[in-house]
């Protein structure tokens, strides 16, 4: 039995939502929203951390290979959200309020499968240098 540990991947993607539900008047989305409820929409410069959890292989001495980790990534979640208008670009948030929590979730769920079972997966993510959320938790 090996010690778990943790290898992390920083990322950076910048994008343009606007909080709405459309269940609501107009007047609880902007009570709700404020001004993430603009109908303008605003934008984000997303730090995104994706950390695998695991033990270490014995034969090439890493967790996971932080090239393969960060290619995963880059195709998966970069190439999709990345300077895109979250509510309007992305399929998932064309029915989801992309918050910070279900951009997390919704990150998470992308990821999962593309890692292999046997490593924990934990995303964090940013929206504001004092805002984040982390997904499970
Ligand atoms: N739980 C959440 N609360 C809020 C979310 C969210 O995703 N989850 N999102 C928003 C808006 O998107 C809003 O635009 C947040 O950005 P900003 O106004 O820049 O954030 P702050 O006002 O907190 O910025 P500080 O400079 O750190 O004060 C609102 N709430």
């Amino acid at each position: 039995m090996d010690y778990r540990l943790a290898v992390t991947r920083r990322e950076y993607f910048n994008a343009a939502h606007r909080l709405h539900n459309a269940n609501w008047s107009q007047e609880k989305n902007l009570e709700v929203f404020g001004k993430c409820n603009n109908p303008n929409f605003h934008g984000h410069n997303y730090e995104l951390e994706v950390k695998v959890i695991g033990e270490i292989q014995e034969d090439t001495g890493y967790l996971i290979d932080t090239k393969e980790l960060s290619n995963i990534i880059k195709t998966n979640v970069l190439d999709k959200f990345d300077h895109q208008n979250l509510n309007l670009d992305v399929e998932e948030f064309k029915v989801l309020n992309p918050t910070t929590e279900n951009i997390a979730k919704v990150i998470y769920m992308i990821l999962r499968p593309l890692i292999e079972l046997q490593y924990e997966l934990k995303i964090k993510l940013y929206e504001a240098p004092r805002n984040f959320v982390e997904f499970p938790y």
